[in-house]
């Protein structure tokens, strides 16, 4: 029998706990958690997503602020901007929308966001605690993929995962989070032989590389349940259409329960950037 995991909905449910949540925490703290969102430059897609972050975050209760830098701003401008963030006390989660214009550093910038407000969860510190399983910032996209396979499958322990793709975004947070899961857990990437092969074993497939329906339907063992990370835009007949790593209309026969793209991970994505605005605010306020 084959299941979609619906993550519009299981979204709605976790934000509609976390606007509960931070009704309490105003309530007994006094102190309404602010999150920062910064977009450099003009990517049609990313701001989309900004807009959506800015909007939940306001509907979940948070103060919430958009600063948005041209496409031809420089490392020192953005450096100025993270610090100033760092150094606001009403800002309890700053986040830089990914990818930037070439001329500016992705690591450097994440590593100037103060590690207690890196609501991404990349900070070299955060992911330094999740690799050694003790982190409360976690990535918002794997941490929306554990709740999905969490309520798809309950105890995740002693299944055979093979996370495809290897992203410090994705890829290697989603194996951390698999394996303090207690899953035997496989990454498999460009350089793998036989990737094919390898995905037929798995119990749980986590589909992250970013290739527009590379993963077939005879790639998955019947009853796996597949989580499709990937959002990949092509065109059909025609018209624009976004699409999976999976080829949804192959893998959704084979599969015990399936992401579909859109409308799986990414919601979760946002409602998750949420979850952690609000651990971070809890954990600047007990200090
Ligand atoms: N600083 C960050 N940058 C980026 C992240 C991130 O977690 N932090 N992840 C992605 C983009 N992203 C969030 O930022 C994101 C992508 C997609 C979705 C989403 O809901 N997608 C919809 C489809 C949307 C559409 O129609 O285009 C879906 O899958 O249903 C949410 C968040 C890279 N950058
Ligand atoms: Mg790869």
């Amino acid at each position: 029998m084959n299941r979609l995991i619906d993550g519009k909905k299981i979204s709605a449910a976790v934000v509609e706990q976390l606007a509960l949540d931070t009704r309490e925490f105003i309530a007994t703290s006094g102190v309404t958690p602010g999150l920062a969102v910064v977009l450099v430059g003009e990517d049609p897609a990313s701001q989309v997503y900004v807009r959506n972050k800015v909007k939940q975050a306001t509907a979940a209760g948070f103060n919430s602020t958009e600063h948005r830098l041209s496409a031809d701003t420089t490392q020192a401008d953005l450096n100025a901007l993270v610090e100033q963030l760092n150094n606001d006390p009403s800002v309890h989660g700053i986040l830089v929308q990914l990818p930037l214009p070439a001329q500016l550093s992705e690591p450097d910038i994440i590593r100037l966001i103060a590690p207690h407000k890196d609501v991404d969860g990349f900070h070299p510190l955060n992911v330094g605690a999740l690799a050694s399983g003790g982190a409360d910032l976690i990535p918002c996209t794997p941490m929306g993929c554990m709740i999905m396979l969490e309520q798809t499958l309950g105890d995740l322990s002693g299944k055979h995962a093979v996370v495809v793709g290897r992203s410090n975004i994705v890829g290697k947070p989603m194996a951390a989070l698999l394996l303090q899961a207690n899953c035997t857990v496989t990454i498999v990437h460009s350089r793998t032989q036989d990737i094919e092969a390898i995905c037929r074993e798995a119990d749980i497939l986590v589909a992250a590389v970013g290739r527009p329906e590379m993963i077939k339907g005879s790639w998955v063992k019947p009853g796996a349940t597949v989580i499709d990370v990937g959002i990949n835009a092509v065109e059909k007949e025609g018209k624009r259409r976004l699409v999976g790593d999976v080829d949804f209309s192959e893998a959704v026969d084979v599969a015990g329960a399936i992401s579909p793209v859109p409308g799986g991970v990414g919601p979760m994505t946002i409602a998750c950037l949420m979850k952690n605005t609000l651990t971070a605010a809890r954990q600047q306020m007990s200090v």
